[in-house]
């Protein structure tokens, strides 16, 4: 099957994350694409009850696709830590509480790990959707390691504990558009680019 590709002039970013939606609009601004942002909207955020990546990001395209009646890119991403068997993963922003207190999630794997294994990775899955049910999702990685105490107050999430490979500033210490160059989003949506979009850049 050949993927279905992007024709509009109009997308819904499906995310309630400040952080992530500075980053895939920036992303997206070489493509001439207006971009309407969830929260803007006054979308609701789904409930996340899928067991994988792909599912969530799917689930939260397709709410907001068909809410919209506009396609809609989301985006489902999360840190694997590989000496707590792959904890928090998906539940990454559920560690957090409601509150989304990043520096307790950031404690609680520091005591889980206890000095266990401290590399980890950051997946991003990204997920097109259109009102009639179709999608199109992509997942993108970055590997690294975390480092204890957390590093810097730039980024969002747990940027301060990751230091990715061939790097020594953690992602809270780098220049955030450095960060959304090279990061897990940065290489889904080129992904992305290739499966879906027409490219002027
Ligand atoms: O580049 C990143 N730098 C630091 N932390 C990150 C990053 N990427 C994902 N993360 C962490 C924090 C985030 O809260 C969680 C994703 O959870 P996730 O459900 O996909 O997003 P969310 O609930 O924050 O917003 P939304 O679902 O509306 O897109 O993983
Ligand atoms: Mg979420």
């Amino acid at each position: 099957m050949t993927a279905r590709r992007f024709s509009g002039d109009r997308l819904v970013l499906a995310s309630h994350n400040a952080g992530k939606v500075r980053e895939i609009k920036l992303l997206l601004a070489p493509l001439g694409i207006k971009v309407l942002a969830a929260g803007d909207l006054g979308l609701d955020e789904p409930e996340e009850t899928g067991t994988s990546f792909i599912a969530n990001a799917e689930l939260k395209a397709l709410a907001a696709a068909k809410a919209s009646d506009l396609p809609a890119l989301s985006d489902d991403s999360g840190l694997v830590v590989h000496g707590l068997l792959g904890a928090p993963g998906i539940y990454s922003a559920r560690w957090a509480g409601p509150e989304k207190d990043f520096g307790h999630a950031m404690n609680l794997i520091a005591e889980k790990l206890d000095g266990a294994d401290s590399t980890a990775h950051f997946i991003c899955a990204l997920s097109l959707a259109w009102p009639d049910g179709h999608r199109e999702s992509v997942e993108g990685r970055i590997d690294g390691h975390l480092c204890f105490p957390p590093r810097g107050t730039r980024g969002f999430g747990y940027d301060p504990i990751f230091v990715p490979d061939g790097y020594d500033l953690s992602f809270g210490e780098m220049d955030p558009d450095h960060k959304a160059a090279i990061n897990h989003r940065a290489d889904a949506f080129r992904q992305m680019l290739e499966r879906c979009f027409d490219r002027s850049a």
